[in-house]
């Protein structure tokens, strides 16, 4: 200390999710204890209000790590100098919208910003796609990004993979700190395909000593991919601390690196590993090192699990002809 800080740019700061995730930043959890960060909030023009509490909530806390706060409605001032890109702002679906509208509407959000990330962000941005659909706005940002190399642009899974770590440390009668290579593969979508054939609890391999396909088939599988509808049934509103603290450990991971032998899920665009079609922004099993992912490769695919990657990705590549049709990639 003191270190150059680290330029954050959060989108949507003033919705749920950032109202639980810019305090987790400026505390140090996003990129250590030892990084300073100046948090760039960027809003539409009726939140920036509320951004403006935020904000003073921050200040409030005296974060020794926040060097300084900046909000802003232009994407090209929130992105400039951007070293760290987390995109949470996105249009919801609402009543009587199909997907279609929806990829429309998010097409009019991630588009502009994809350009403001080309034009003004630091050479070594990193940015996680964390708005719905998050794959395929993902893919809408890279597309108008030319200038910053593909891979830098990442959607979120971790959350999906925290919410299959829990159940199956749940199901096993084990602690989440057992289980390593557990793996969500394929679209942030109830499509998703959380895979226990290669994980291991405490040494042993997960699907042997869960030993029970129709559980994997009937309660597993639905229980990790409809968290998300469970979650705002139960609640009246989407997961939010939890999906704060998923980018969190995304971000956080990508930076310091995955632990040996283990390995985590980020969707990345794919090089055509396990038949994903390539440029598809999927999840996948990856591990970190150095600030890079690198897929993890030589994984053998059952039968079982095989439709249910195939199945996923199927539904990015239609979404990818959507968008594509609309003219937003
Ligand atoms: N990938 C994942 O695992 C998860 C993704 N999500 C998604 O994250 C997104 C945000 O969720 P919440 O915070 O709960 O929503 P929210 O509705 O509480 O907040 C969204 C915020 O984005 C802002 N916003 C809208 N357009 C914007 C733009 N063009 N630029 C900047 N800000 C803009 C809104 O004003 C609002 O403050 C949603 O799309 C949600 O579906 C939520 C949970 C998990
Ligand atoms: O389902 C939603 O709308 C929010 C979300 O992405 C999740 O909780 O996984």
């Amino acid at each position: 200390m003191p270190r150059t800080p680290v330029n954050v740019t959060v989108t949507g700061a003033a919705g749920q999710i950032g109202y639980a995730l810019l305090f987790r930043i400026a505390s140090g959890q996003l990129l250590g204890q030892d990084t300073p960060v100046r948090l760039r909030l960027l809003e539409i023009t009726p939140a920036l209000s509320a951004a403006e509490g935020t904000a003073m909530e921050l200040d409030d806390c005296a974060f020794p790590l926040l060097a300084g706060i900046d909000i802003t409605d232009d994407p090209n001032v929130a992105f400039d100098g951007a070293n760290v890109a987390l995109l949470v702002g996105a249009r919801p679906r609402t009543k009587g919208m199909e997907r279609g509208d929806l990829l429309e509407a998010n097409g009019g959000i991630f588009k502009p910003q994809g350009k403001a990330i080309n034009d003004h962000a630091a050479d070594d941005v990193k940015v996680l796609v964390v708005g719905n659909p998050a794959n395929t706005n993902a893919l809408i940002a890279q597309a108008a990004a030319p200038d910053v190399p593909a891979e830098r642009f990442t959607a979120m899974t971790r959350l999906d993979h925290n919410r299959a770590l829990s159940q199956l440390a749940k199901k096993t009668g084990s602690s989440v700190s057992e289980i390593r290579r557990l793996t969500i593969w394929g679209n942030h979508s109830a499509t998703q395909y959380p895979d226990v054939f290669h994980a291991e609890i405490a040494g042993r391999n997960a699907a042997e000593v869960v030993d029970d396909e129709k559980w994997l088939a009937d309660e597993f599988i639905p229980t990790v991919a409809k968290r998300g509808a469970a979650i705002i049934e139960a609640r009246g509103a989407s997961s939010a601390a939890s999906a704060a603290n998923a980018a969190v450990d995304h971000v956080f991971t990508w930076v310091n690196g995955t632990a040996e032998g283990d390995w985590t899920s980020m969707a990345v665009p794919s090089d055509g590993s396990y038949g994903v079609p390539e440029g598809l922004i999927s999840s996948f099993p990856v591990t970190t090192a150095d600030g890079s992912y690198s897929i993890v490769q030589g994984l053998e695919i059952n039968e079982f699990s095989r439709a249910r990657i195939d199945a996923s990705v199927k539904e990015l590549s239609e979404e990818r002809e959507a968008v594509r049709a609309l003219g937003l990639i």
